[in-house]
């Protein structure tokens, strides 16, 4: 049977900034979004039972229909019953490296990796934008995850515009394994404590354009400058997170005082990232965490920022 592996990239978000909310429920925003190297393999294989399966290794992972893996299988067989019926049912098998519910959007690459990888396996020749489009249904974040890199999201976070990419700014990257924050109660707890700073009554474009903070990264990211990039780094969601979760706010607290060039929370969170000088710096910031928090429910990576969204790493 016919079979792909990919390689699916986590992100961190380098700006996080809400506009205003809107009607259907969801958060108007301008976001900046990273891939890093950081990645779940994701093999999806051809089978004979006209049925999607899907396999984790992770404990904490539902390997079920609410796995959103599935959704996206499950969303390629419902836009294209033709294909689904000719090659028959797909096995999905999903190896975790990027830390659970962590602000990394580890659901949505692997989402991501399906729709590209049963796009392969159905020889349905569909382009990256009609690959978005479908990532779009099944979550905010699917989009930019598919081409990855460095991207501006506004929307809801899945209307995209790439940057110029930033490769080997190396940063750290650390999570409490048993602490999870559910990114609906960011969003909620934002707009029930600061909806009135929003945007809302700006109604001209140019307005709004004007009054959105992005600018001063967009041209770090233009100059590829590590270090002003590390000092414009925003994160709206850290107003609501960091007050309810103290390790969290500890964590960026031990960061800042190792000496990074920048820090701060990533999505919705609880994952923490630092830009460092260089890997060399990292490795240093990493241990010198470790021994202010010798706490192992702590995970440490040293990662770097990559120009790659999903990628096929073999195929059979
Ligand atoms: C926090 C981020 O990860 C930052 O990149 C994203 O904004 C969230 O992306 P995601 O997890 O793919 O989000 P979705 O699965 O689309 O939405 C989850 C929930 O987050 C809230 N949500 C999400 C995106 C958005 N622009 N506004 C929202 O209010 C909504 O309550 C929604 O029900
Ligand atoms: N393939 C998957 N990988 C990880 N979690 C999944 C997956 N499918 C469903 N889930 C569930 O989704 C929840 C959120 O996990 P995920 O790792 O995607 O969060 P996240 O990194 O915060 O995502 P985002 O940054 O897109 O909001 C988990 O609690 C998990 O049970």
């Amino acid at each position: 049977m016919r079979s792909y592996t990919l390689i699916a990239p986590a992100k961190i978000n380098l700006h996080l900034e809400i506009l205003g909310a809107r009607a259907d429920g969801y958060h108007e925003l301008v976001m900046i979004l990273q891939s890093i190297d950081l990645s779940d393999e994701i093999s999806v294989q051809a089978s004979d039972r006209q049925a999607i399966r899907v396999r984790c290794d992770h404990p904490e992972v539902p390997a079920d229909k609410s796995n959103i893996a599935y959704k996206a299988a499950n969303l390629m067989a419902t836009e294209f019953p033709a294909a689904f019926a000719k090659y028959g049912g797909v096995d999905i098998t999903i190896n975790k490296r990027i830390p659970v519910a962590a602000g990394l959007a580890g659901g949505s690459t692997n989402a991501a990796a399906v729709l590209v990888g049963i796009d392969l396996l159905w020889n349905l020749g569909l382009t990256q934008s009609e690959l978005e489009e479908l990532g779009a249904q099944l979550g905010s974040d699917v989009p930019f995850c598919v081409g990855g890199g460095t991207a501006i999201a506004t929307g809801r976070g899945e209307q995209l515009s790439a940057l110029p990419s930033l490769n080997n700014i190396y940063i750290v990257l650390a999570k409490y394994r048993s602490l999870a924050v559910s990114t609906p109660w960011a969003y909620k707890s934002y707009r029930e404590q600061f909806g009135d700073s929003y945007l809302n009554d700006i109604h001209s474009l140019s307005e709004r354009a004007a009054a959105i903070h992005s600018g001063p990264i967009v041209k770090a990211i233009l100059n590829k400058d590590a270090t002003e990039i590390a000092q414009k780094l925003h994160n709206d969601l850290e107003r609501v997170v960091l007050p309810e979760y103290p390790q969290v706010l500890q964590l960026r607290e031990t960061f800042a005082s190792a000496g990074v060039l920048g820090t701060m929370m990533s999505g919705s969170g609880p994952s923490v990232f630092a830009i460092c000088e260089s890997q060399q710096q990292a490795e240093q910031v990493k241990l010198r965490v470790r021994e202010t928090i010798p706490d192992e429910d702590l995970e440490l990576f040293v990662t770097r920022m990559t120009s790659h969204g999903i990628q096929i790493a073999s195929s059979v």
